[in-house]
């Protein structure tokens, strides 16, 4: 990477406005009114796609709305979904009587206090953890009238917030901004193909498209919840430490109590070397299918303010 604009860097430069929910040490947190475990009826909210994609701008939204509650990242709802995954292949399952019903009841159960309890209850739960996207089959069936919403956005800009915000994601070689691409459009592949197979119940959201036309964009989104559109979404950074709890150990915490910008649409422009992005079409094909001018090294993302924008999508798009 090269002629950069510095980015601020997360978490070690952050300046947090004073009405920023800070959570202190864990002991301090007080503990949650004791409730009944929810059932796995619930019509839970998923917000996820690759790291930098804008999933914490996108909870902050439907936190401001009176009747959602998102809530920081849990940190560990995916791994969780890998741990118990690798537990349902072994041996040890078969010959125990944990039948696929059991151990399903129980991590429905086990994720849904998590995500009850880590915050204050409402009538709409959500849960935002980036790769929950990687498991889009467990959760639907885990919770069949969950919904999830899919951020997807330019993975130029992705790499580069990762690689000039040093934030640290798992699969990400920052001094390999080839294999960087590459792990990109295998992660996007997968999810945008897992949304696709979940019919209605899971929503492709643009970043492009959010931060340029947002009244339009969150309409639709309330409209795929069915939860009434409400004008607090549009300006959720008025309700950072009421409705929308962020903490400083959010990597976005910097940039979400902001009001919705467009400045990221460009800062990774001249950043990446003209070879690599000439080459970008075979290191990660899913970007110009995703709709994305790979032609250029100065896009333009009008398109996804467009009003047709819906029109011509193909099946991945
Ligand atoms: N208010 C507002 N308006 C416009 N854009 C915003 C806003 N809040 C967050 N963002 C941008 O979202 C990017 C971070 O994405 P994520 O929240 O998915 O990252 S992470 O999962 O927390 O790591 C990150 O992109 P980069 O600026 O390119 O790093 C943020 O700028």
């Amino acid at each position: 990477m090269k002629r950069c604009k510095i980015l601020e860097i997360e978490i070690q430069n952050l300046k947090l406005s004073e009405n920023l929910v800070v959570f202190e040490e864990q002991k301090q947190i007080p503990e949650r009114e004791s409730r009944k475990i929810l059932s796995n009826d619930e019509p839970l909210i998923f917000v996820g796609g690759i790291p930098r994609s804008g999933t914490t701008l996108m909870r902050a939204i439907l936190d401001a709305h009176p009747n959602v509650r998102c809530g920081g990242e849990t940190m560990m709802i995916p791994n969780f979904l890998s741990w118990q995954a690798s537990w349902r292949k072994s041996d040890w399952a078969n010959n125990t009587g944990i039948t696929r019903k059991v151990m399903d009841d129980a991590v429905s159960a086990f994720m849904m206090e998590i995500i009850a309890k880590h915050g204050e209850m409402a009538d709409r739960l959500c849960n935002k953890d980036p790769y929950t996207a990687l498991w889009l089959p467990t959760l639907q069936r885990l919770y069949p009238n969950s919904k999830f919403i899919l951020m997807i956005r330019d993975a130029r800009a992705i790499i580069h917030s990762m690689i000039e915000r040093k934030v640290p994601v798992v699969g990400y070689n920052i001094s390999d901004e080839k294999q960087m691409f590459r792990n990109w459009n295998t992660e996007i592949r997968k999810m945008t193909t897992q949304c696709m197979m979940a019919g209605g119940n899971c929503l492709k959201v643009y970043y492009e498209r959010l931060i340029q036309r947002p009244k339009d964009e969150i309409e639709r989104i309330c409209q795929f919840l069915d939860i009434e559109f409400d004008e607090r979404m549009l300006k959720h950074e008025e309700f950072i430490g009421v409705e929308v709890a962020l903490s400083s150990q959010e990597f976005s915490a910097s940039q979400v109590k902001n009001s919705i910008n467009n400045e990221p649409l460009t800062s990774w422009f001249d950043c990446f070397d003209m070879e690599l992005l000439s080459k970008l079409d075979r290191l990660a094909p899913f970007l110009k299918l995703l709709g994305y001018d790979t032609e250029s090294d100065k896009p333009s993302y009008d398109y996804f303010a467009s009003d047709d924008f819906f029109e011509f999508r193909s099946v991945y798009s």
